[in-house]
């Protein structure tokens, strides 16, 4: 099949990659020009696993090209997948400008029936709304058909979460139109599920809102665990072995972040209130989850309050909201970084995939120094405070860092760390929900 896939960033490279794959001649569009440029020549703009060398193969079969073009991809396509951002406003709810102005594009260039699938995380709703939108410009509802499509990729691991999706849904009312997307998919093996369009819209809300329910009552058992002299690392275990609970995203910590979960929960909130529905359960798990990192470093602030002079300096190890990719939108660890600032002298931060200072704009940007190495982050440090599991933390030598650092104390956000081989290195461990209360 021919297919463009409009907006190249994380989602639309993933599928534009796996669909090549897939045998389907893609053409993937994007307004970035320069990141059209990079894509063109296999380089990609940001870090994913696995997917650089993926790319590099699938423009080798010579199915697959990137264009700045939108107009003539739209022309030349009969299915218009689009991925492009859907970020959040100010209110919590959606911005849905790029969606509309890819709509004004292919008013612009659609001269016969095209397929246009939403994968685009959008608030129940859009998909009508954008099919009208659109059949009202060009003044002829029958010239195309819209599919709600939406994506479950997780960033650090995009590449085989769509490969081997565990469910690949699809929204819409064309049988026609359901027909030809489940044809794109038909060789993967994955559940496949066909519904309306506001239900589709809805599961998409629906999971990343359950998983992220999942962190903050984990987070809140923490809190209590703290309390109590209780272990969450051991309670979310116990709690993981009844099959009817899972393992998955009970790990305790500084807190979700990413382009998603922080950003859909919010807008799940806003159309329920929108629509006179009540979100009770989704505003504790935002509550929850906006004061977490906060909680942590306050609990690293009274200690420091006690042991060292201020101005202190602290080292920060990981920036990215989670490891295996070089994404800082909504990372918790900013929110640590940014709490910290006005008590800090210095912070001292290592991220293995930081390349400049200005990637996020710091308050006061003279105090953040940017190191290449974790022994030049703990250099002279109070504290030092673990905010991303990236697995190359795992190895650290804590005998070792410990005689860099001023004071040797560890605040462990995402409970990464044995506490027994911390305390057992000569330095101080805190962590969340884990036996101990400052
Ligand atoms: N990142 C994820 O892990 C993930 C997973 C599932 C779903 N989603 C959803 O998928 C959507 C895309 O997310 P992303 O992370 O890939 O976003 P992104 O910001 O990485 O990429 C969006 C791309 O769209 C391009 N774009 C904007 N307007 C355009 C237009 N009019 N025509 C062509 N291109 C245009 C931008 O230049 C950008 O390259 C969002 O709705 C998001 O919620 C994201
Ligand atoms: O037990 C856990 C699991 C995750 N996290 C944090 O949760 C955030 C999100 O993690 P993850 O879900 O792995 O990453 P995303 O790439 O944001 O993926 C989510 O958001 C995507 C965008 O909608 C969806 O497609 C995916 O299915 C959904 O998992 C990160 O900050 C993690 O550190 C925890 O704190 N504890």
């Amino acid at each position: 099949m021919k297919i463009a896939v409009i907006g190249s960033g994380y989602v639309g490279t993933t599928t534009a990659a796996v669909l090549t794959s897939l045998h389907h001649h893609v053409t993937a569009a994007d307004i970035d020009i320069t990141k059209v440029k990079k894509l063109k020549q296999g380089i990609l703009p940001f870090v994913e696993p696995g997917l650089d060398k993926f790319l590099i193969s699938m423009l080798e079969t010579g199915r697959l090209n990137f264009t700045a073009d939108i107009y003539q991809a739209v022309k030349d396509n009969q299915v218009l997948l689009i991925a492009v951002g859907t970020p959040s406003r100010a209110d919590g709810t959606a911005d849905l400008r790029f969606l509309q102005s890819v709509a004004d594009t292919i008013a612009c260039s659609i001269h016969e029936y095209k397929v246009i699938v939403i994968k685009s995380t959008v608030p129940v709703g859009t998909n009508r709304w954008f099919s009208d939108y659109l059949g009202n410009k060009i003044g002829n509802p029958h010239m195309f058909d819209v599919i709600s499509n939406p994506e479950f990729l997780r960033e650090g691991n995009a590449l085989q979460d769509m490969l081997h999706p565990d469910r690949t849904v699809i929204g819409g009312k064309s049988q026609k139109a359901i027909q030809i997307v489940k044809e794109i998919y038909e060789s993967m093996q994955s559940n496949l599920l066909v519904t309306d369009w506001e239900t589709a819209e809805l599961i998409k809300y629906a999971s990343n809102s359950f998983l992220a329910t999942k962190i903050s009552f984990i987070n809140e058992i923490a809190r209590i665990a703290e309390h109590a002299g209780a272990d969450v690392v051991e309670i979310a275990r116990g709690m993981g072995m009844d099959s009817r609970i899972g393992s998955e995203f009970l790990r305790a910590g500084i807190g979700f972040g990413g382009s998603c979960f922080p950003k859909d929960l919010k807008a799940l909130i806003a159309t329920a209130k929108e629509l006179g529905a009540d979100s009770k359960i989704l505003e504790a798990v935002e509550y929850i989850n906006r004061t977490q990192p906060n909680f942590y470093t306050e609990k690293l602030n009274r200690l420091l309050q006690k042991i060292a002079k201020r101005p202190w300096k602290i080292a920060i190890l990981g920036l990215t909201f989670k490891p295996d990719t070089d994404d800082q939108r909504e990372s918790p660890a900013i929110q640590v970084v940014n709490h910290l600032l006005e008590e800090c002298e210095e912070i001292r931060i290592i991220d293995p995939t930081i390349q400049t200072r200005n990637q996020t704009p710091w308050p006061h940007e003279q105090k953040v120094t940017i190191c290449r190495t974790t022994t030049e982050s703990l250099s002279g440090a109070d504290a030092v405070i673990l905010c991303t599991d990236w697995e190359q933390f795992s190895n650290i030598d804590w005998k070792e860092a410990a005689s860099h650092m001023r004071h040797p104390v560890l605040l462990d956000g995402r409970n990464m760390f044995d506490p027994d081989d911390i305390r057992s290195a000569g330095m101080r461990y805190l962590a969340l929900g884990r036996g101990e209360f400052e």
